[in-house]
């Protein structure tokens, strides 16, 4: 299968010190791919570079065969930030319409992706008023709108209640059933069953990259949080024996 991200050998470093140590990995074309890994391991890094808005040391990333962030991308790849990027004078159905109309497309069409993310209860709410999890549902609504290739979601579940998450990644994999290729951080072990593939993260190098089933194998365990630990003893002892 073609690959719509892939990262070579990256290097990056932050406020002078190295926060990715040569990453390599690659996100299949149509996948839900889930970046995994504990707070600080590097996730909104890699995300960075792969959005093409971080500085890197060196290191190749090329997104739908481009070098990330140049300009035939713009309307290729959506982001969603951890922080919500929508109007917070605005209520949700006004920022929905106002993004839509910047890609030309009718209310309708705003409505629906509204109503997709479960705020048609709370469309003429000012985001302002929302809760958090509300505001990063309508930040993904309206990054939904552009009808990306690639669609980088930094931590879309948090604080989002059990019922909204199974909801929020069925509708992943119905956007990748379309053809989108999703990239979804999570620090949230038990949502890395939900992805077809896995990058799994720490300290700034990566532990696996591979489909949950090969982890589970690779780890000897079907506890995807228990294989994580695993592979990270492994990799400890086998640094300790190097
Ligand atoms: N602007 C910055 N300047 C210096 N260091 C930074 C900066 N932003 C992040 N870092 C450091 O880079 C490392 C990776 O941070 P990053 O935000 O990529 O982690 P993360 O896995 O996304 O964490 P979280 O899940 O908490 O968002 C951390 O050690 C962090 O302290």
């Amino acid at each position: 299968m073609e690959s719509a991200i892939e990262v070579r050998d990256l290097v990056v470093e932050r406020g002078g010190r190295r926060v990715l140590h040569g990453i390599t990995c690659t996100v299949p074309t149509g996948t839900v791919a889930g970046l995994l890994g504990p707070s600080g391991s590097g996730k909104t890094t890699l995300i960075r570079a792969i959005v093409g808005v971080q500085i890197v040391k060196s290191g190749t990333v090329t997104v739908l065969g481009q070098p990330a962030g140049s300009p035939p991308l713009r309307r290729k790849v959506g982001y969603v930030t951890q922080a919500p990027s929508v109007y917070a004078d605005l209520s949700v159905r006004e920022n929905a319409r106002y993004f839509a109309a910047l890609y030309g497309l009718p209310a309708a069409v705003a409505d629906r992706a509204v109503a997709d993310v479960g705020l048609a209860g709370a469309a003429g709410q000012l985001v302002a008023d929302l809760s958090g999890g509300q505001r990063s549902r309508a930040s993904l609504a309206c990054a939904m709108l552009s009808n990306p290739d690639v669609l980088v979601l930094d931590e879309p579940t948090v604080g989002q209640d059990p019922v909204l998450r199974v909801e929020l990644w069925a509708q992943f994999h119905e956007l990748a059933a379309r053809g989108t290729t999703l990239l979804v951080s999570s620090h949230v072990m038990d949502e890395a069953g939900r992805c077809d593939r896995l990058l799994l993260i720490r300290e700034g190098r990566l532990i696996a990259d591979d489909t949950p089933a090969a982890v589970r194998t690779a780890a000897g365990t079907d506890d995807l949080e228990e294989a994580f630990l695993r592979l990270i003893r492994e990799r400890e002892s086998a640094e300790v024996t190097a």
